[in-house]
């Protein structure tokens, strides 16, 4: 960096979180009855020459006046605002102690408690320029010297043409005070700073908008404590996530845009150009055709369990790893299941039909227990295996059928085929994945194959059962009832309609794909999924990620991390260590993992490298994504 550069700082809601005289009034009027009359003026009093709307001067006196505070008031204050140093600042102490000399904190608030505050992070008094109190014997704050030019309108600009800066000036404020100073030509640029407070007027006026003082480093290519602004990461959630995803991305300090609705192939192609990180549910499809499109995504998130709608191959060939939510709503669909087969075996869609449509059906025809049913469960994986639980709780007798080896729990019977499973049980229920393979697993043989006045649940996917066949089946009788979930077509949205060849069948069950749609899972899922991925963009960490090696990675300490994603092929990992080794760098630590397609090399290495090496590892033939991480 140049050493002709210098740095314009503010200090409330600024180099602090928050205005410092309000605050204080925080304090002086503790258990005051009037206490949040006077906070509201004075909050408004600021916030109107903060905006240019009153005269700083005017806001000063009248703000001073609603305050009773005193030196002792004043010491709890600093010992407050020293806590409330902003999140960025505390985490880029070098800015502070590299360029020291440079750094200049200009500031309409006062030096009495701002100097012990920009103290901590290795400022000097004498590069401070604030207003001071004035106080009376008793130690009473009684108002501020009127000489010092920060206390007249307009300070902060004769203030600047007075210290006749030689260089570059850069100014970082959240108030148009701080803009005026650029206005007034003294300035370089100024830069918005919006951690704390985002005014409108202010921001429009900016030359750049600076959400923290890590994305002011990495405009101006400086030592920094993150290697990339989280402000530039840009995530689009789309199908009504839970809110819970968008905050916790939020305080990440990411850019969110948060959608109900799925895309269709040509607006999420159009609308991933510049997103990060993608969140998505069931019902968009995330094709190799989208993913051209994609030039920056990093992660993707299944808030869901099911990854049929995904590319998992072309993800990975891209460097994007995939992460999903395998446990967060499997109760809910067991719960859902074990509802419906009672449902079901009492006729009780027939029934409710009935009342409503103002028919008294009191019997006990077609109504019968679970109780000894035979229920046979198709996938016994996470879902199939939590409903045989709940179910044998239930006396329900439980068999299953896997295409893998799974364990059988309780008292659970595993059926060697799915046709005994189907010839044997009085209630079938699926759980299997979504894949090509499993396309009609249960067609019109298979729905012949089960017993008569048997029932069949889908709570999987859509394509997985043959819905004209099952139409026929149920017509026949052989099926008595069906619950059924998931559809081959399902709407994008809540708006568009619903059209299926089940509609208007006796004993039939329809539901919206809502088997995972709880206000549990689905608060559990945004919280696993968006963990999951902030832990991959910060650490690499990619456990339990559905399409990457896994590697859980510890914390990086002191050091930079270098991650690098690229086709599996022979010879890769001797290269990057060969180019290492020609640089004499000093490694801490390196983990590998590869699967089919890709290999994921990351290597710790000591912060003094050459930047040369960057260049070589990207350029390696093989390469998918490069990423240095601290
Ligand atoms: N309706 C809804 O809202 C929800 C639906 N689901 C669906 O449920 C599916 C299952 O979920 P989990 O149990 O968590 O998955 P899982 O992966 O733990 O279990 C799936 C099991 O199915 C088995 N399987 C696959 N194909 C098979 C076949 N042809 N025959 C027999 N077994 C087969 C697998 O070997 C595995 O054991 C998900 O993939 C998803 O599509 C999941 C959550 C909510
Ligand atoms: O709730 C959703 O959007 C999808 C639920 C589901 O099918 C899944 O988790 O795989």
């Amino acid at each position: 960096m140049a050493e002709n550069k210098n740095f314009i700082i503010d200090f409330d809601s600024t180099f602090t979180k928050v205005e410092g005289l309000e605050a204080l009034a925080e304090i002086a009027l503790h258990n005051k009855p009037n206490k949040k009359k006077i906070l509201e003026k004075i909050e408004t009093l600021t916030e109107k020459a903060m905006q240019g709307d009153i005269s700083f001067r005017e806001s000063l006196e009248k703000r001073l006046a609603l305050l009773p505070a005193n030196k002792d008031h004043l010491k709890l204050l600093i010992v407050r605002l020293q806590k409330q140093i902003s999140t960025s600042f505390n985490r880029n102490p070098t800015f502070f102690t590299q360029y020291k000399n440079s750094i200049y904190i200009v500031s309409s608030g006062f030096k009495d408690f701002i100097i012990p505050v920009v103290e901590r992070l290795g400022l000097s008094a004498k590069n401070v320029y604030a207003n001071t109190f004035t106080y009376d014997k008793e130690g009473n704050i009684t108002g501020f010297d009127e000489d010092n030019i920060l206390s007249t309108n307009n300070g902060k600009v004769k203030l600047l043409q007075q210290l006749d800066l030689q260089g570059d000036v850069y100014v970082v404020g959240d108030g148009y005070t701080d803009y005026e100073m650029k206005a007034a030509g003294l300035a370089n640029k100024f830069y918005a700073f919006t951690e704390n407070v985002a005014r409108e007027k202010v921001m429009h006026k900016a030359d750049h908008i600076t959400p923290s003082l890590d994305e002011f480093l990495y405009v101006h290519q400086m030592n920094r404590t993150l290697s990339y602004p989280k402000n530039r990461i840009k995530v689009l959630l789309l199908e009504n996530i839970h809110a819970d995803a968008k905050k916790i991305f939020e305080e990440e300090g990411y850019q969110i845009e948060s959608l109900s609705t799925a895309l269709d192939e040509a607006e999420l192609a159009e609308k991933i150009k510049d997103v990060s990180i993608l969140g998505i549910r069931s019902k968009s499809l995330l094709t190799e055709k989208v993913l051209k499109q994609a030039k920056r995504l990093i992660g993707v998130g299944a808030f869901c369990i099911g990854t049929n709608q995904i590319d998992l191959e072309a993800c990975a060939k891209k460097g994007v790893s995939v992460f999903n939510a395998p446990f967060s709503n499997t109760r809910s669909v067991v719960e859902l299941a074990i509802g419906e087969i009672i449902f079901l075996l009492r006729n009780l869609p027939t029934k409710m039909q009935a009342m409503q449509d103002g028919n008294w059906q009191k019997s006990a025809q077609n109504s019968y227990e679970i109780r000894g049913k035979k229920l046979g469960i198709i996938g016994y994986g996470n879902i199939g295996a939590q409903l045989s639980v709940l179910a044998e709780n239930m006396g329900l007798d439980v068999y299953y059928y896997d295409i893998v080896d799974k364990l059988p729990l309780g008292n659970v019977t595993k059926c060697k085929s799915l046709k005994q499973l189907l010839t044997t049980c009085d209630i079938i229920s699926l759980h299997v994945e979504g894949k090509t393979e499993n396309k009609n697993l249960l067609g019109e043989e298979e729905l012949n194959a089960m017993k008569k006045g048997s029932i069949l649940l889908n709570l999987s996917r859509g394509e997985v059962v043959d819905l004209n066949a099952l139409k026929k089946a149920l017509e026949s009788g052989n099926l008595a009832g069906a619950g059924i979930d998931v559809f081959p077509e399902e709407p994008k949205t809540n708006q568009e309609k619903f059209t299926s060849v089940l509609q208007g069948m006796p004993n039939v069950i329809l539901t919206p794909h809502i088997g995972g749609s709880t206000i549990e899972a689905q608060e559990n899922i945004a919280n696993f999924v968006a963990n999951k991925i902030i832990k991959y963009v910060n650490t690499g960490s990619s456990t339990s990620s559905v399409n990457f090696p896994n590697l859980q990675l510890p914390q990086l300490q002191d050091a930079h991390r270098l991650l690098h994603i690229h086709y599996n092929r022979p010879g890769i990992l001797a290269e990057i260590n060969s180019i290492f080794g020609q640089h004499n760098i000093n490694i801490d630590g390196q983990y590998l993992k590869t699967n089919q397609q890709i290999g994921y090399v990351i290597t710790d290495v000591n912060k003094a490298y050459d930047e040369a090496v960057v260049n070589k590892l990207k350029s390696l033939e093989g390469t998918i994504k490069f990423r240095v991480l601290y």
